[in-house]
């Protein structure tokens, strides 16, 4: 991304972000309700109106149409059929995406689901429905997967179960853009991306980010930055 600006509701929220994804990684974007992640995550994948900048993903201008095979987006709210099961819902989108049969039950088992998949999406909890959610996502076996909040409402032994897929994910040469508003996974991650108020705040890895503040908690990291910002003439 480059001096990616958007403006919603007749206000400008994204103010100018300039920022790199590595390929095969874990990047974490973090930072308080309504700082602009999910605008950010919008626009990489093509969705967003954007004011000003350029967003290039995999080399070619964000929402290409060869890219969107290649890019996997699950959004905050789930956008799952609520009138069908979860492996009808798998086998609608993965038929849209022409992804192979076998990956509906491939998805099903990342996600942990097994013992839901012919259960009614509108029956689901709210933790299954974001995993249902998530599956849609890992159909096909995108190259790159952007998440947002996808462990919102999970409780800690799924979240610490889906980090490990993400980061296995990873490992298969992924990249993957997770959002999230809770700091103990900015841990899980190889960059984070701090962001506040339309504005990137910090930029690096989790240990970088902890001895550029001098904290050993990742929290108190973000808030020494918004300190130190605070402090400094604009
Ligand atoms: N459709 C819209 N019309 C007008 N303003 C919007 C719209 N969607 C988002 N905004 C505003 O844009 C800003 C960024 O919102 P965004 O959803 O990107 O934040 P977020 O960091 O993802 O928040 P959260 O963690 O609560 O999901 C907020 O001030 C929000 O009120």
């Amino acid at each position: 991304m480059r001096d990616l600006r958007v403006v919603r509701g007749g206000r400008e929220v994204l103010h100018g972000i300039t920022c790199d994804v590595p390929r095969g990684s874990v990047v974490g974007l973090l930072g308080p309700s309504g700082c602009g992640k999910t605008t950010l995550m919008r626009a990489l994948v093509g969705v967003q109106i954007v004011k000003g900048g350029t967003v290039t993903v995999l080399g070619e201008p964000a929402g290409s149409p060869g890219l969107r095979r290649r890019v996997g987006y699950a959004t905050q709210t789930p956008a799952v059929y609520a009138d069908l099961t979860v492996a009808e819902n798998l086998r609608y989108f993965g038929a849209v995406l022409g992804a192979p049969r076998t990956d509906v039950d491939r998805v099903i088992d990342e996600v942990g689901l097994g013992t839901s998949r012919d259960q009614v999406t509108a029956t689901l909890s709210g933790g299954q429905l974001s995993r249902a959610n998530l599956a849609v996502a890992l159909l096909g076996t995108p190259e790159v997967l952007v998440l947002d909040e996808p462990t919102v409402g999970l409780d800690p032994v799924l979240r610490q179960e889906l980090w490990e897929l993400f980061r296995g994910l990873a490992e298969q040469g992924r990249t993957l853009v997770v959002s999230s508003h809770v700091m103990d996974e900015a841990g899980r991650t190889d960059r984070l991306l701090l962001m506040r108020e339309g504005r990137i705040l910090a930029d690096g890895t989790p240990d970088g980010l902890r001895s550029r503040t001098g904290t050993s908690d990742l929290e108190q990291a973000f808030l020494h930055l918004i300190a130190e910002k605070a402090g400094s003439p604009t």
